[in-house]
């Protein structure tokens, strides 16, 4: 479990993290979610005592300084391209596992799991971003920790590689660890986080299961598909429902389930051809819920 209490930083005159606070639980993929310049990364520092700030960040009940052998209980990455050019991926692995007390056997392991064995005696200054990704991953989970810190850890992986990090992330929650990543594909987000810890301009804005997140901050349509749309479309107008005509046979009732739609189509003997819910995505909520929390915002076309 990370505990996170008025986490707060500021450069010069500006405050980028402000008083922020929220608890990461274990045995679920939290997604750490905000716009560019939003403050994860500084966040995230901060978290592991990289950069001063005020407030607290504990594992376990423990500071990231107070931690006997760190490595073994939070394995981050946040840049991967921070590996010294020279060195290989063994080389490095070793030498990260020498500080820390850990073993050959685990050097290789990790190599394995993140499928770079066979390029381990590759320089890293060769390596493709997505390369240099999977041995950033190999180096966080090298101390086989209980809590994960990731910054953007797809960043640089194709969708093969993508799917790999999603299985890879599920299988460490599932393990019982703590698992927070940032990452700005949110379709990617919608299918990995099991919660969110969203922050606009340094502030929460969410921390709370991804479906309470979505459900929030938009609005669930009904799609009723009927040959007597008129009919239907004035009855369910009258019956107080916020109702549009979508298409010739079609409408869309705001904010409705398919359950009052059904007795209210039965009650009219009207005859329905389809009946379903179209719920949002996780785009629309983080579009919705950052919409006054956007630092770089793309002039309007
Ligand atoms: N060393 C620094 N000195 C001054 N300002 C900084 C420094 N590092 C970050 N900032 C500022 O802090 C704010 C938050 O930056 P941060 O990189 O944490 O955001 P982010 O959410 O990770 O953004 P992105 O999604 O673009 O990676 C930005 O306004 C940034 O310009």
């Amino acid at each position: 479990m990370i505990t996170v209490q008025g986490l707060t930083k500021s450069y010069g005159d500006e405050i980028v993290v402000r008083d922020l606070s929220c608890t990461v639980r274990p045995g679920v993929v939290t997604g750490f979610l905000g716009p560019n310049g939003a403050g994860k990364s500084t966040t995230m520092r901060l978290m592991l005592g990289l950069d001063r700030g005020e407030g607290s960040v504990t594992f376990g009940g423990r500071t990231y300084r107070e931690l006997p052998n760190p490595v073994r209980t939070v394995g981050a990455l946040l840049d991967a391209r921070a590996t010294h050019p020279g060195r290989t991926a063994q080389q490095h692995l070793r030498m990260v596992a020498a500080g820390a007390g850990i073993g050959e056997r685990r050097v290789r392991e990790v190599l394995a799991l993140v499928g770079l064995d066979a390029a381990r005696n590759r320089r890293v200054g060769g390596f493709s971003l997505g390369m240099q990704q999977r041995l950033g991953i190999a180096t966080a989970l090298l101390g086989d920790p209980e809590h994960v810190i990731l910054d953007e850890p797809t960043n640089g992986l194709d969708p093969e590689g993508v799917r790999w990090m999603r299985t890879l992330l599920r299988g460490l929650a599932d393990e019982g660890r703590t698992v927070f990543a940032s990452s700005h594909l949110l379709s990617e987000m919608a299918q990995l986080a099991d919660d969110l810890v969203v922050i606009g301009e340094g502030e929460l804005i969410a921390a709370e299961p991804v479906r309470d997140f979505v459900d929030a901050h938009t609005r669930t349509q009904v799609i009723v598909r009927t040959p007597e749309v008129a009919r239907f479309r004035e009855l369910l107008h009258r019956a107080g429902f916020q109702v549009q005509q979508a298409e010739a046979d079609q409408l869309v009732v705001e904010n409705a389930d398919t359950d009052a739609i059904s007795a209210a189509a039965r009650q009219a003997n009207a005859p329905l051809r389809e009946l379903h819910t179209r719920r949002s995505s996780l785009e629309e909520a983080f579009l919705h819920a950052t919409a006054n929390a956007t630092t770089y915002r793309g002039a309007a076309a």
